[in-house]
């Protein structure tokens, strides 16, 4: 049966990345968006601004909402300092074969737990399961629709602190209003919307990061 897009992915990273070398692995993944198939990873231009805010919040706890094939997930595992406490959730379990096969070709499997499952189930859970107190830096970029209930889960389950960094992808393309509004609007946040490019494309899209200060 034909192959999966993520599995032709995988493919292009090893054909072309060298082991071990992070950098190696992401230009070859934004090559094959650019030059074989579209995929939906944060890419190059966003992708240089979740580094800079990463590297600016020097997270000891970081979360990541939707691992998809993991692009995302190498570049904020290779700017984390050794120590650091790096968990991605993904429900697919096609999609966490293939990403743990991309992270580990990168060399940074040491750095980031891959776990199955459903953010809405799992959310709960950071605390007994993995011992995590509150995320210093969290990457939402997960279905769209999930990002607003699942920030008030974080809000409810106590894993924020004053300080905290959300990072949201695609608030414009797909879109993701109902989230924007909130923390936009809530005075437990103070946001800021970083313009883009929807990933590969011409198309407008933006980051918004956002800070908790309760
Ligand atoms: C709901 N809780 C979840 N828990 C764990 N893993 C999850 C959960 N929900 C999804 N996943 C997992 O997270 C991933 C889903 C990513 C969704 N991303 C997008 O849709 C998305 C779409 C576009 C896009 C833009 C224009 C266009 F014309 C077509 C597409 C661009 C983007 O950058 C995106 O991120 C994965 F697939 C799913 O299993
Ligand atoms: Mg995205």
């Amino acid at each position: 049966t034909r192959s999966t897009r993520p599995q032709r992915m995988l493919k292009a990273v090893q054909k072309k990345a060298t082991k071990g070398d992070p950098e190696s692995v992401i230009s070859a993944i934004d090559y094959f968006c650019k030059h074989s198939e579209w995929a939906m990873n944060v890419g190059d231009e966003k992708g240089s601004i979740l580094d800079s805010v990463v590297t600016e919040v020097n997270p000891s706890t970081v979360l990541e909402l939707g691992t998809y094939c993991g692009y995302s997930t190498v570049r904020i595992a290779r700017l984390l300092s050794p120590g650091t406490k790096f968990i991605t959730l993904e429900f697919n379990p096609a999609n966490v074969t293939i990403a743990r096969q991309i992270i580990a070709y990168a060399g940074l499997q040491d750095k980031v737990t891959v776990v199955e499952g459903s953010s809405g189930d799992l959310i709960p859970q950071m605390k007994e399961r993995f011992g995590i107190t509150t995320f210093d830096f969290i990457f939402l970029d997960h279905w769209k629709d999930r990002y607003l209930p699942d920030i008030k889960l974080f809000e409810e389950c106590g894993l924020l602190r004053k300080g905290s960094v959300l990072l949201a992808d695609n608030v414009i393309c797909p879109g993701a209003p109902e989230y924007l509004e909130y923390v936009r609007n809530s005075p437990r946040y103070e946001s800021r919307y970083y313009p883009a490019h929807l990933e590969y494309t011409k198309v407008e899209d933006g980051l918004e990061k956002s800070v908790f200060l309760e």
